[in-house]
């Protein structure tokens, strides 16, 4: 029986995490969390019957303790809760589907109770790759991409090693704006981005595609993931989200994934570390399909990405810069206080008033991404 802790079970991934656990035997919820959603929390306690619930907001986490007070599940809060979540005793692998940098502690928390971890949260790689990544060799944990991309190439390489890599090729959709211009993207509307081509996701992660930001940061999170340089990574749209992504091998071979649109097959993957079982989904119809096709990404409309790629170059804490920013532009964008251009101002002005700061410690990562927020306050 492998034992699972879920950061953020109330959001897209996380509900379709508990989806795939709910047709598996041999797969078992000891821990849940939320931020806030504790209605759904509460609903997923007397379905699941987990041992922990974590709450990020305090408050609501007292509330939930009088509600399933019946239960014999145990909820704590703030993020002493969700650091208690990441290291409980009872759980093999911890699958991180908390939105945002707030997954950085505990994630580390996870991998130095020895968690395998289930990696769906990009911007804990994006800003704190270089300290994970040493951190869970030392640990002896596997870190298992859950990003369709990742995966894709988790699955192409197929145990081959990382230095055969000639290149990766990660997928983009192009989102909901793919072939309009700057001038057609001056007022565009939060529901027009929400619209996502192809897949249903959370609001953030929605927007970021919208921009390309989600490509971006998806390159440096590549980057972390397989030990491959920016250099080496090229991003090719792929309106049809068919291709999740692609290796190019050093002999010119290239392996691909292929599939429909749905999570659950990269979430499954992961839990099973890298292992195929079976899925009741959706099947590719290439009858249906006709065609996939393929276009290079429009990096003068949506510097998204070439923004990333920068920050990704400069490194140090500039990925981190980059990252809060884009966070609290898409907040404030999803509030209708910025228009959608205003998100790339809004990183550019932010990464250039920024000096780097080399190998940025945990402390200095959150106290910058308090900074960023404050001072995209003052400004906006
Ligand atoms: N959705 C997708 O298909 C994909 C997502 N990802 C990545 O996975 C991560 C999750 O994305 P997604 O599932 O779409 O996001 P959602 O917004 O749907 O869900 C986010 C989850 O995080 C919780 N959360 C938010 N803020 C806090 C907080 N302050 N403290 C504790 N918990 C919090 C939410 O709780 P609450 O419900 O209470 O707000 C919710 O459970 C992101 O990093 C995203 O980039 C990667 C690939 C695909
Ligand atoms: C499902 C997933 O992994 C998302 O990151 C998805 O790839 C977003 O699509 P875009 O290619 O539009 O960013
Ligand atoms: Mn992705």
């Amino acid at each position: 029986m492998k034992k699972i802790a879920i950061l953020g079970s109330t959001g897209s991934i996380g509900t379709q995490t508990l989806d795939v656990i709910s047709k598996k035997e041999d797969l078992e919820v000891v821990g849940i969390s939320a931020g806030s959603n504790i209605e759904m929390l509460e609903a997923q306690i007397r379905r699941f019957h987990p041992l922990l619930a974590a709450v990020g907001d305090e408050k609501k986490a007292q509330e939930l303790k009088i509600k399933v007070a019946d239960t014999n599940c145990r909820v704590v809060g703030g993020m002493d809760g969700l650091l208690e979540l990441a290291q409980m005793e009872e759980s093999d692998i911890l699958v991180t589907a908390i939105v945002g940098m707030i997954g950085i502690r505990p994630t580390i928390a996870g991998i130095e109770a020895g968690k395998d971890i289930a990696l769906a949260n990009k911007e804990t790689l994006v800003t704190a790759g270089h300290l994970i990544i040493p951190l869970a060799k030392k640990c002896k944990v596997r870190i298992l991409p859950v990003d369709s991309e990742h995966s894709a190439i988790f699955q192409a390489l197929n145990g081959e090693e990382s230095r055969r890599i000639h290149k990766l090729l990660v997928t983009a959709s192009g989102g909901p704006f793919r072939g309009k211009k700057r001038e057609e993207l001056e007022n565009v509307q939060v529901e027009d981005a929400l619209k996502h081509p192809n897949w249903s996701m959370g609001q953030k992660i929605t927007i970021d595609s919208a921009t390309l930001v989600n490509k971006g940061l998806e390159v440096m999170e590549a980057k972390w993931l397989f030990g491959v340089p920016v250099e080496q990574i090229q991003v090719v749209v792929q309106p049809q989200s068919v291709i999740h992504s692609m290796v190019e091998f050093e002999d010119g071979a290239v392996m691909a994934q292929l599939g429909t649109a749905d999570m659950r097959l990269p979430i499954q993957y992961a839990l099973y570390g890298g292992e195929r079982r079976f899925l009741d989904g959706e099947r590719l119809d290439f009858a249906a399909l006709k065609s996939i096709t393929f276009e290079e990404p429009d990096m003068k409309t949506f510097r998204g990405l070439p923004l990333a790629i920068k920050a990704s170059k400069i490194g140090g804490s500039m990925p981190t810069v980059f990252n809060a920013a884009n966070e609290k532009a898409v907040g404030m964008f999803l509030k209708k206080q910025i228009r959608f251009l205003d998100i790339y101002s809004i990183i550019e002005e932010t990464m250039q008033t920024h000096t780097v700061i080399e190998r940025p410690d945990v402390e200095t990562i959150t106290e910058l991404e308090q900074d960023v927020y404050r001072q995209i306050g003052g400004r906006w």
